[in-house]
């Protein structure tokens, strides 16, 4: 996507590197993560960001930068850290490397509130973490700022070169995103991104890559995979959508997906195989057995289903391109299906019959594209559903008789989720199966029946979760109809657990 102006940041290994992107692009210019290794073909930047990083300058391996190429792209350049430091050293000033880390907040004291520190507060706090420190300063550069104790936090070198030494791009640097934005306002050449610049980009890029192939995806009804599919139906070329319906779907999910594509005048082939998973998945309880049996069978039905497809698309993201990048230090993409460690997909890769359109956005994107392509808001505002579906949501052996009761109480809960406005609020919400059986009173008998667990977190990313503090009236409505309604259940349970230590989903 050379052609929208774009920031390029390089990584210098920091961990926060995935998050100036983010800021960026939240600032609402396309930014990019480039390795050293891709350095200097990073396209034609508006802006270059060097991030922060663990190493220390005076290391002997410490990660360099040809600032003479640098210079040749003639556009602003931001320092984070580590990368003010080797900007200071560059331009011929020094860094006293240290063993003591100065992690956590410090008060921003600029020197003038313009510029770079444009509308800043006083003393705003900002987020350290580093060990070296700039101990002289080359001739060009200037002070920008300092901290508290007068150390300089923030320098410029010459017209465009800007170091700072904390992190603007983590939410304990209080206005950071400002400081990044009132950088980005040097940067001339830079144009806003828009995702319907974008959208055509893509479009075309498909149209190019396929031609008159055949294309084939597999859709499971959420969003990455969704608008996956729209996107090659707009490019216009020959796609097959693959439905898997492996019958551990929620209630009445492979009628809706179907309807959903075709309410928006998608075509899309549905794979039936329920009975074979169930076969399948008879009498196993080990949760991890059972994730790698609904995993190989996903394969085998779904790539019998493709036959001698052309070309596969997978809706990849870019966090799991950027994470696999920063992890193996390679430019190979992780692909996060069900099918992904498949010989067949990496020989189809190496002959360049893998697209992956969807590999430079974030999920918020995703859905902004999706909005973009006139994708129902019900549709990209689903709750994320894990691929071996209520199969983790059954602790111990999957059978008909479960899945049914999982399902109805699911479908009761997520209602009432729905009528009573608190659906969109929260991240992910379902129901689980206790299968413990214990006594209850049902008319005048006694019952002996398993309990049903609800569950409904809060998370930004899913690598934490919080649980939901819903109204009592949600959490009685539910249990009641519930008790009421689904045979096989004498006891509901509000779960109310934290991830971690628990995990969002029971398997
Ligand atoms: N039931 C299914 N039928 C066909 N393809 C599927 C199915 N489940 C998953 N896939 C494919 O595997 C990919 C990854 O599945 P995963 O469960 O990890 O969902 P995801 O990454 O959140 O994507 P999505 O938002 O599309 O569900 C999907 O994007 C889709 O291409």
């Amino acid at each position: 996507m050379e052609e929208i102006q774009h920031v390029a940041v390089l990584d210098f290994g920091s961990q926060y590197t995935q998050l100036i992107v983010r800021r960026v692009r939240e600032l609402g210019y396309f930014a990019k993560l480039y390795a050293l290794e891709d350095f200097p073909n990073i396209g034609k930047p508006g802006a270059i960001i060097l991030s922060g990083g663990p190493k220390s300058t005076a290391d002997e391996d410490a990660p360099d930068l040809d600032f003479d190429q640098l210079e040749a792209f003639g556009v602003p350049v931001l320092g984070v850290c580590y990368g003010m430091q080797l900007m200071n050293i560059k331009f011929g000033g020094k860094v006293h490397p240290s063993d003591r880390r100065e992690y956590g907040p410090a008060k921003l004291r600029p020197e003038k509130y313009e510029g770079l520190y444009e509308g800043i507060n006083h003393e705003s706090q900002v987020w350290m973490s580093h060990s070296d420190t700039v101990s002289e300063l080359p001739e060009c550069a200037k002070v920008l700022a300092s901290n508290q104790h007068g150390t300089p936090v923030s320098l410029q070198f010459g017209d465009r070169y800007f170091g700072i030494q904390f992190h603007p791009e983590v939410t304990h640097s209080h206005e950071g995103t400002r400081i990044l934005h009132n950088f980005l306002l040097h940067a001339e050449k830079l144009v806003a991104f828009r995702i319907e610049d974008f959208k055509r980009e893509i479009v075309d890029g498909i149209r190019e890559t396929v031609g008159d192939r055949q294309v084939v995806c597999g859709v499971s009804g959420g969003v990455d995979s969704t608008v996956l599919a729209v996107l090659l139906h707009e490019a216009g070329v020959n796609v097959r959508a693959i439905f898997v319906d492996h019958g551990l779907m929620r209630k009445d999910e492979g009628e809706e997906v179907r309807n959903n594509f075709h309410r928006m005048g998608v075509p899309i082939e549905t794979v039936d195989c329920a009975e074979r998973f169930l076969v399948a998945l008879d009498g196993e309880d080990d949760p991890e057995k059972k994730r790698s049996i609904i995993g190989n069978l996903f394969i085998d039905v779904f790539w019998d289903a493709v036959g001698d497809a052309e070309m596969l698309a997978q809706g990849t993201l870019y966090p799991d391109v950027i994470e696999s990048a920063s992890n193996a230090k390679s430019k190979a993409s992780v692909i996060k299906t069900h099918h992904n460690r498949v010989a067949r997909i990496l020989e189809l890769q190496a002959e360049g019959k893998v697209l992956e359109p969807l590999a430079e956005l974030f999920k918020d994107e995703v859905r902004a594209l999706g909005i973009s392509l006139g994708i129902p808001a019900d549709i990209l505002n689903r709750h994320p559903f894990p691929g071996p579906g209520l199969a983790v949501r059954c602790p111990g052996v999957v059978t008909q008789e479960r899945l049914d009761i999982i399902r109805e109480c699911d479908a009761i809960f997520i209602n009432q989720l729905k009528e009573q406005g608190w659906y969109d609020k929260v991240w992910q919400a379902y129901a689980g199966l206790v299968p413990v059986k214990t006594v209850g009173v049902k008319g005048d008998e006694r019952s002996y029946e398993w309990a049903i667990s609800l569950r409904a977190v809060i998370s930004e990313d899913a690598m934490t979760a919080d649980w939901v503090e819903l109204p009592y009236s949600i959490l009685r409505e539910t249990s009641h109809r519930i008790l009421n309604e689904v045979k096989g259940i004498n006891r509901v349970l509000y779960d109310v657990s934290t991830k971690p230590p628990a995990s969002i989903e029971w398997e």
